[in-house]
C-alpha cells in the first residue's frame, strides 16, 4: 500500500506542481494518475521512488516512511516503466533485459535465462531478443520496458505514459496485455496518463488530478462516469461518459431473440422465404456469421447464395458468460447500431451466431439494471 499524506511538491522556481495530496493506492491493482498536462501527474509519480522528494507531507509504502529508506535499495522493489522504454539502444534486448537480475546478483547464465522467461511473458517472440531496440517496433520497445521492469520482480510497477508514443491499434494491444499480465501477477500499479480512455480501460482506480497540482475526484472508473464530483471532472471524462459508462455491464441480462440465418452456398430461394424484417445472416459451416443479404441482395445472385456479396455485417458482442467472456451492453448496443438491418448479432465463445439484439432491447435492459440499482440514474 503506497500513502500520499499531505503531500506537496513546490519546485525552486515557485512552481506548485502537486498540492496537498491525500490518496492511498491499494495493494495487486492498477490505479490510474490522470488529469491535463501540467496537473502533477509525473511529479506525484516520481515522489514514490523518490526521483523526486515532496517539499511537504509523507509517503508511506507498506506503513514506512520512504525517506527513512536508501533510494537505490527502495528501487529494488518498484519498477520504472517510462514512454520510449529508455532501452540501451547498443544492447541486444535479451541484454537489456538481464541487466536488471545481473545487477541483483544473479549469474550471467540465470539473468539471461529469467531474461528470456520475461520477454515470453510480455509476448515477444523469440527472435526478437538478439535484436536491438532501434530495430524493434515502437510497441515491441514498450513490451521490453515492461519486462525489464518487472526483472526485479518488484510489488509495485510505476508507468508513465508507457504506451502514448505507439498507434493506437498497438495501444490497444499493450493495454490488454498489461491487464492480462496483471491477472496473473498482481502488482501494484500505478500508472500515468493524460488519456482519458485509457484510464478507464485499465484502471482498478482512477485519480483524477486538475491543474495545480490538485486531487479533483479518486474513484473507480464507474462511480466517476456516473458521479462526476464537479464539472471539471465532468468535461473531464467527457460528453459521452453515458455512453462509455455502458462498458462496465455486461449484456449477459439482455434477452437475444432468434436471428434467421442462411447457410453460404444454400439456394436462394429458401433463403429469401428465411428473411426476416427483410434481413437474414448468412453462416458458414460453423455458423459464425459472413455478413447479411435482404431481398435486393439476393435478387443479385444466381442459384445459390454467395458470400462474395453480402453486406458487410457490423459489430458482434459476445454472451458467452459461462466463458466469462460476456460482452458489455456497449458492444451489444454498438453491434444493434452499427448492422445493417438494425439487429445485433450475438456470438458465443467460439464466434457462432446465438441470436440478434436491437438497440430498444439493450436500452431496455439498461432501464431494468439501473431500477435494480445495478448503475446510478
Ligand atoms: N524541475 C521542474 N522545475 C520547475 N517546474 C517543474 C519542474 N518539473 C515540473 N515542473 C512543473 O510542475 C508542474 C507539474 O509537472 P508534471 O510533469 O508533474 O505534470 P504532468 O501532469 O505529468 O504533465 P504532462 O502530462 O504534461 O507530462 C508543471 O507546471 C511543470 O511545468
Amino acid at each position: 500500500m503506497i500513502e500520499f499524506r499531505d503531500v506537496t511538491k513546490q519546485y525552486p522556481d515557485g512552481t506548485v506542481a502537486v498540492d496537498g495530496l491525500d490518496l492511498t493506492v491499494e495493494d495487486g491493482k492498477i490505479t490510474v494518475f490522470v488529469g491535463p498536462s501540467g496537473c502533477g501527474k509525473t511529479t506525484s509519480l516520481r515522489m514514490i521512488n523518490r526521483m523526486i522528494d515532496p517539499t511537504g507531507g509523507s509517503i508511506l509504502l507498506d506503513g514506512k516512511d520512504i525517506r527513512e529508506s536508501d533510494p537505490p535499495l527502495l528501487r529494488r522493489g518498484i519498477g520504472y516503466v517510462i514512454q520510449h522504454a529508455g532501452l540501451f539502444p547498443h544492447r541486444t534486448v535479451l541484454d537489456n533485459v538481464a541487466t536488471v537480475p545481473l545487477l541483483t546478483g544473479a549469474g550471467k547464465r540465470a539473468a539471461r535465462a529469467r531474461a528470456a522467461e520475461l520477454l515470453e511473458l510480455v509476448g515477444l517472440p523469440q527472435e526478437v531478443a538478439r535484436r536491438y531496440p532501434p530495430q524493434l517496433s515502437g510497441g515491441q520497445q514498450q513490451r521490453v520496458g515492461v519486462a525489464r521492469a518487472l526483472a526485479a520482480d518488484p510489488p509495485v510497477l510505476l508507468m508513465d505514459e508507457p504506451f502514448s508514443a505507439v498507434d493506437p491499434v498497438v495501444r490497444d494491444d499493450l493495454q490488454q496485455q498489461l491487464l492480462r499480465l496483471q491477472s496473473e501477477l498482481d502488482k501494484t500499479i500505478v500508472f500515468v496518463t493524460h488519456d482519458i480512455d485509457e484510464a478507464i480501460k485499465i484502471g482498478d482506480r482512477v485519480a483524477v488530478f486538475r491543474v495545480g497540482g490538485r486531487l479533483a475526484q479518486y474513484d473507480t472508473p464507474s462511480a466517476l462516469l456516473a458521479k462526476p464530483a464537479d464539472d471539471f471532472v465532468s468535461s473531464f471524462v467527457g460528453r459521452d461518459r453515458g455512453y462509455r459508462a455502458l462498458g462496465f455491464l455486461t449484456a449477459t441480462g439482455v434477452p437475444v431473440a432468434p436471428v434467421a440465418t442462411v447457410p453460404a452456398g444454400g439456394e436462394v430461394a429458401r433463403a429469401r422465404e428465411a428473411l426476416v424484417d427483410g434481413w437474414a445472416v448468412v453462416v458458414d459451416e460453423e455458423r459464425r456469421p459472413l455478413g447479411w443479404v435482404s431481398a435486393e441482395t439476393l435478387s443479385q445472385m444466381d442459384g445459390s447464395v454467395d458470400a462474395e456479396q453480402l453486406v458487410s455485417g457490423g459489430s458482434l458482442f459476445e454472451v458467452d458468460s459461462t466463458a466469462g467472456t460476456a460482452g458489455s451492453l456497449r458492444n451489444a448496443l454498438d453491434a444493434a447500431l452499427s448492422s445493417p438491418a438494425a439487429v445485433g448479432i450475438a456470438v458465443d465463445g467460439r464466434g457462432a451466431v446465438v441470436g440478434g439484439v436491437t438497440a430498444q432491447t439493450v436500452l431496455a435492459a439498461l432501464a431494468d439494471a439501473r431500477r435494480s440499482g445495478e448503475v446510478p440514474g
